[in-house]
């Protein structure tokens, strides 16, 4: 990871709050994404991490506070425009279209890069440039083997590294990746921490995941949210020896 002190966060927040009616899911929240990083998002069920990670792509709008990507203000842009300014995000639910072949889908994904409307879908399949960085995503997450197969025939791991693909297709210069290890087996969340081990090189991920092996191999820092609050961040060593997150929600697993 780059020295914090020396460089410009590529992603960040600042005072993020939301409120659903009485319920205050995001309270002043000021986060920052470095280049090369890996930053987790841990929290209990409910504390709020969703609802801050669509702050930050644009499905929801704050009631206070700011995102900045590259230092640019992105607050009022929605996600469309921020993804086409280069922010890639994954989903908790896959947003794959499971007939379609990982070509198509990927395809697809760089379509919505170009900014092109969908109108020209089936079009953008005999598209060379399309194509081309189409095929180079998928390349990048080892899929290319894989070009014509439907996306319902890939593993579980082999979707999530698809998602990816089709996010890099954007060439992002940030990833926001919500529960990434979610329904993988030891084996796929072992092949997944890998991959996203070599991806925080191509751009920085702020990592939503309640798999805490994945979270403690991967993260170069980590961020508690609890009751929509950030009540620390740290090294995975500071979190693990923090004393208010182990009661928050750590427990036994530090
Ligand atoms: N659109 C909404 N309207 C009302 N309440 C909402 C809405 N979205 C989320 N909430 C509430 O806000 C709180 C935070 O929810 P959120 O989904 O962000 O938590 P989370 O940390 O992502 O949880 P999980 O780990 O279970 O995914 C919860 O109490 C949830 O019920």
């Amino acid at each position: 990871m780059t020295d914090p002190m020396m460089t410009d966060p590529v992603l960040e927040t600042r005072g993020i709050s939301k409120t659903f009616g009485a319920l205050q899911a995001s309270k002043d929240i000021s986060l920052t994404l470095m280049p090369g990083e890996i930053h987790a998002l841990i929290g209990p069920n409910g504390a709020g991490k969703s609802t801050l990670i669509k702050q930050i792509a644009g499905g929801l709008r704050p009631d206070a506070g700011q995102v900045f990507l590259q230092g640019r203000e992105v607050t009022g842009l929605d996600t469309p425009a921020r993804a086409r300014l280069g922010l890639g995000r994954t989903f908790q639910i896959s947003a794959l279209a499971m007939e379609d072949t990982v070509l198509q889908n990927a395809v697809l994904g760089a379509l919505g890069a170009s900014g092109r409307p969908f109108r020209f879908w089936r079009a953008a399949l005999g598209d060379k440039d399309l194509r081309a960085r189409a095929q180079d995503a998928l390349e990048r997450v080892g899929l290319q083997e894989h070009a014509a197969t439907r996306t319902a025939e890939l593993s579980h791991g082999q979707r999530r590294q698809l998602e990816v693909a089709v996010a890099l297709t954007l060439r992002p210069k940030a990833f926001v990746m919500d529960e990434p290890m979610a329904g993988l087996g030891t084996g796929g969340s072992l092949r997944l921490t890998g991959f996203l081990d070599g991806l925080r090189a191509e751009a920085p991920i702020l990592l939503v995941e309640h798999d805490m092996d994945a979270v403690f191999a991967l993260a170069d820092r980590i961020s508690v949210l609890v009751y929509g609050e950030v009540i620390a961040t740290g090294t995975v060593e500071e979190i693990r020896a923090n004393p208010d997150v182990r009661s928050a929600y750590l427990g036994d697993e530090a």
